[in-house]
């Protein structure tokens, strides 16, 4: 199968410090994938890197097939506005444009000609339209298509940006955090629209802090800290070893050294080390029967 993302000996620098730390990651195409890991592991680092809004002090980057390590990150954003989809609570619609037209904004690309020039005025192809209110309804704003978007809730505008996922129809959609504002219902819902907007060849790499919400969005996990990742392994293989090496900085200390461990391993001391105190029944159990593993 052919990488929809590939990153070799990349570090990600700001103010002085170095952010990230990847020595190899490859997202397979068609693969749903999850970042996890604590405050601060660099886990939106690494989705802005390949989604272009930061760019690699060194090492290589490509995404669907583009080397973007060295390319300025407006000029990936452009390359890149087609194929990458952006979801996260950062991103907001447009205040003033309606629901509807935010929704639009998501097919400007596909847009060619005279309706490319035409939808500098808002006017789209009624067909279009549709689309945009037919993605609408499917997160129930069915409703609000009419409505700016700055008289949205948070969840509201939360949905109107994955309704626009569904007109840009991205081979990759990035996702940070992508069910923050969300009520439990939509939750459920919007992961298994992320999970059906990527189906079919598409790939989908999401933060994740809600463990609960793995089984629903991704068939593998990588977990990060530190800027860098340190263990990258199947869903189902997710053990509390694995969480206990992420989020008790005490066992992560212990577990992992080195320079830049390589993924997609889980080193043997990983599994070894971790104390018989945060065995099963520890608050690390706990995180694993929310993971859907355990
Ligand atoms: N522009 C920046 N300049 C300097 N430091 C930054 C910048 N952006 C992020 N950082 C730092 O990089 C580190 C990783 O941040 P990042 O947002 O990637 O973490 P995260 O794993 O997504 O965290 P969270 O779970 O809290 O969202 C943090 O220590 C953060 O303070």
């Amino acid at each position: 199968m052919s990488a929809a993302v590939s990153l070799h000996g990349v570090t990600v620098e700001a103010g002085g410090r170095t952010l990230l730390q990847v020595a190899d990651f490859r997202l397979t195409a068609g693969e749903h994938v999850a970042l996890v890991g604590p405050n601060g592991a660099g886990k939106s680092t690494l989705l802005r890197l390949i989604g272009g809004q930061v760019a690699a002090a060194s090492g290589r980057v490509t995404v669907l097939g583009r080397d973007v390590a060295d390319a300025a990150p407006l000029q990936v954003r452009r390359q890149h506005r087609r194929e990458v989809g952006l979801l996260s609570q950062g991103l907001h619609p447009v205040p003033r444009l309606t629901a509807r037209e935010n929704v639009l904004i998501g097919a400007l690309a596909r847009l060619q000609g005279l309706d490319a020039w035409r939808s500098w005025w808002r006017r789209y192809p009624p067909a279009l339209v549709t689309e945009a209110d037919q993605a609408l309804a499917a997160v129930g704003l069915a409703e609000q298509a009419g409505v700016r978007s700055d008289r949205l809730s948070g969840g509201e505008r939360q949905k109107v940006a994955l309704a626009r996922l569904q007109l840009q129809q991205p081979q990759l959609v990035l996702a940070d955090e992508p069910t923050s504002a969300l009520d439990p219902a939509a939750t459920r819902h919007v992961c298994a629209a992320l999970r059906s907007l990527a189906g079919g060849g598409r790939s989908l790499l999401t933060v994740v802090h809600d463990l609960a919400l793995l089984p629903l969005l991704a068939d593998r996990v990588v977990g990060m800290s530190g800027g860098r990742i340190r263990w990258d392994l199947p869903r189902a293989a997710l053990g509390h070893e694995h969480l206990a090496a992420l989020y008790d900085p005490a066992s992560a200390d212990a577990v992992v050294t080195g320079p830049m461990p390589a993924s997609p391993s889980v080193s043997a001391s990983a599994s070894a080390s971790v104390p018989a105190a945060r065995a099963p029944g520890s608050v690390h159990a706990g995180l694993l029967s929310q993971a859907g593993t355990g």
